[in-house]
């Protein structure tokens, strides 16, 4: 198995404070993790290192096989797709869900020309089916519900075919029903053996999908624990992570966490 991502020994350091420290971590091929960490841990940090936005102060990152810092990124860019908050705010809110997914094959947030391909625009709406977005293609970006927009942007992210796949958060700010529809797709996706490799950071166990292989926990810039879910997700380490006791079960393929009662 090839390696999609390798970090050794990474640091990125700003005025003075590492935000992420001496980080090693290797992510093979066909692998899905998941990334926790308390509030300001280094998630998105590392998320950024991944996706050749942010080169380290020390130590090397190799993504797709490639080291960063040796490779054109705008070679690899097109690789890795992308869907999080910051890609949320860069879209056109009067442009419309089709559009929104299908600029992304020719590398622009915004409609340039009439000249799509008519191949990609099935494929945008295949895509878009397989999301539960079929029906909202011709409505505009910024009239969307939250978790529409969420499933619009991975849609986006999966346009380009990409070999890794990179999900900031993508279930924050959704209702529970809301939450569980976007885990049963990734799920699905997950599961999908020509699905890409993915990287997901998230705040809740909750959200993990069935599918996910690996975990990695992050406290204050440093790997708590990295390795495959079953092992590493557990109640110890999870406390660690998140620095209160706290206990993590597994029902069926879902995750759930909780913390003690205070002693009275
Ligand atoms: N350019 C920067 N200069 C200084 N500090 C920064 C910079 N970017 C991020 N930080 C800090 O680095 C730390 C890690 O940030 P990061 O966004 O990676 O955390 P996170 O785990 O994704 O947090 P959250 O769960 O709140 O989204 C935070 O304390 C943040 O304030």
């Amino acid at each position: 198995m090839s390696d999609v991502l390798e970090l050794v020994d990474v640091s990125v350091v700003r005025d003075g404070r590492p935000l992420v420290d001496q980080v090693s971590w290797k992510v093979s091929e066909g692998e899905r993790w998941v990334i926790v960490g308390p509030n300001g841990a280094g998630k998105t940090t590392l998320l950024n290192l991944a996706s050749s936005y942010l080169f380290p102060t020390t130590g090397t990152v190799s993504i797709l096989g490639d080291r960063l810092g040796a490779v054109d990124v705008f070679e690899l860019r097109p690789r890795i797709g992308m869907a999080g908050v910051a890609m949320a705010e860069k879209m056109p809110r009067r442009q419309t869900v089709l559009d929104t997914v299908l600029t992304a094959a020719y590398g622009m947030t915004a409609h340039w020309r009439e000249s799509y391909d008519e191949t990609d625009e099935t494929r945008a709406r295949m895509i878009l089916d397989r999301l539960g977005m079929a029906e909202f293609a011709d409505r505009t970006f910024g009239t969307l519900s939250e978790g529409e927009r969420k499933r619009t942007l991975i849609a986006r992210a999966i346009m380009i075919d990409p070999e890794l796949l990179l999900l900031d958060e993508p279930a924050a700010g959704l209702d529970l029903g809301g939450r569980e529809d976007l885990v049963r797709r990734l799920g699905r996706l997950a599961r999908d053996p020509i699905a890409p490799s993915m990287i997901m950071v998230t705040h809740h166990v909750e959200e993990i999908a069935p599918g996910f292989t690996h975990v990695l926990m992050l406290r204050q810039g440093k790997v708590i624990a990295a390795g495959p879910i079953e092992l590493e997700l557990t109640s110890r380490n999870l406390s660690l992570c998140f620095g209160l006791p706290l206990v993590v079960e597994r029902r069926e393929d879902r995750w759930t966490a909780y913390g003690l009662p205070l002693n009275s």
